[in-house]
């Protein structure tokens, strides 16, 4: 089992004046054997930092660790690839022109398997592993459902014999039907193979479902992070409360805004922030509902980054405590302050890589 570690993550597109910071200054870590969902809307990042994790995307700073190390890239079909990276369309991630049982044969290592024989094996253990029947090594994707092509997708993944597999919106594209069917496979060969997650969707319904810990990223920053269980059950950050008003649980009462107000319900739904000129402070405090509430001007929000408090379970608001029911705003408290680059550390919940937090800031 390995650790995914984002170490001051930031990736930058463009030139300076026109350019935009898809990912700014993320620390976060997969823990071992632990599925991370990493929920956000589009535009949040995510892909950025999932291609940035496969090396498809050039980091502008900071460092992408596997076990505490960079780590390999392997060449196409060469060497074992320790972090694979599935994607959204399960079409266009297999070449039309090869047979699925040639495309998952090309992901194999080299020196994993000795001769044809042994590789056509290794191809039917793998499409097996995703249940797929042996007999459509000898089709071509076109053949198959989407479903059925992300199933192969995921093989290929494995023939790399990853540590780490990084889902990018794996299910999105796929019939509404089977991507319960796929959300389950995945889960099993996670826990099957101790794989190591990091599950990305905009959808909370989807990261809730697989995920131990979640992770809510929002114009490029993590603002919460928390084993899943306790960020769904008492969401800190007012943009995760907003995300699962709009999921809500099956027979689950819906979670309450704290305001009625029609005025600052408007506030809520306002237009995402423009990637290219963040706001300063909060990046959130133009949609944010909460800091109304507690704090006539919002000074805190217009003008400092806010710091992530806690220790399993953070959230990078000047207002967590209200928006989970206590209204103190946290640059109130003394042990608050906050960083240069404004990130925390998302180590896992409860582990000795999980670092005091307190002063700097998500
Ligand atoms: N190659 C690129 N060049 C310039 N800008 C880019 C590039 N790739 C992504 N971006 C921009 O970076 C920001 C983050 O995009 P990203 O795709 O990582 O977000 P996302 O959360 O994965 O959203 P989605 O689910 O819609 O892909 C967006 O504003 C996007 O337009």
């Amino acid at each position: 089992m390995s650790e995914l570690r984002f170490d001051d993550l930031t990736v930058r597109f463009g030139t300076r004046r026109r350019g935009i910071t898809a990912v700014d200054h993320v620390d976060l870590t997969v823990p071992p054997g632990t599925v991370v969902g990493l929920v956000g809307e589009s535009g949040s990042g995510k892909s950025t930092l999932a291609r940035a994790a496969v090396g498809l995307t050039p980091v502008t700073g900071g460092r992408v660790l596997l076990d505490g190390r960079p780590p390999r890239r392997g060449s196409r079909g060469a060497a074992r690839r320790p972090i694979q990276l599935v994607f959204q369309d399960p079409y266009s991630s297999l070449d039309p022109r090869m047979t699925i049982g040639a495309s998952i044969a090309e992901a194999i290592p080299r020196g994993a398997v000795r001769g044809s024989a042994d590789r056509r094996g290794e191809v039917a253990r793998l499409l097996g592993l995703v249940g797929l029947a042996a007999g459509h090594a000898g089709e071509y994707p076109a053949a198959l459902s989407g479903g059925q092509c992300q199933r192969v997708a995921l093989a290929r993944a494995l023939a790399g014999r990853p540590d780490v597999i990084i889902a990018d919106e794996i299910t999105s594209a796929l019939d509404v039907s089977v991507q319960g069917t796929v959300l389950n496979l995945v889960r099993d060969l996670q826990r099957r193979m101790r794989l190591s997650m990091l599950f990305i969707s905009h959808d909370l319904t989807v990261v809730r479902y697989v995920s131990d810990v979640i992770a809510v990223m929002y114009l490029g920053r993590i603002v919460e992070y928390g084993p899943a269980d306790d960020v769904l059950a008492e969401p800190q950050h007012p943009y995760t409360r907003e995300l699962l008003a709009a999921a809500p649980r099956p027979g689950a009462a819906p979670v309450d805004l704290p305001d009625p107000d029609p005025a600052l319900r408007a506030v809520a739904d306002a237009e995402p922030a423009d990637p290219h000129h963040p706001p300063p402070g909060c990046r959130f405090h133009p949609r944010c509902p909460i800091g109304p509430l507690v704090r006539d001007d919002r000074e805190a929000c217009r003008e400092t980054e806010p710091a992530a408090e806690g220790h399993r379970h953070r959230a990078a608001c000047h207002f967590a405590d209200a928006a989970s029911g206590s209204p103190e705003p946290d640059h109130e408290r003394p042990d608050h302050g906050r960083s240069d680059h404004g990130q925390s550390d998302h180590g896992p919940p409860g582990t000795g890589t999980s670092q005091e937090i307190s002063g700097t800031a998500i």
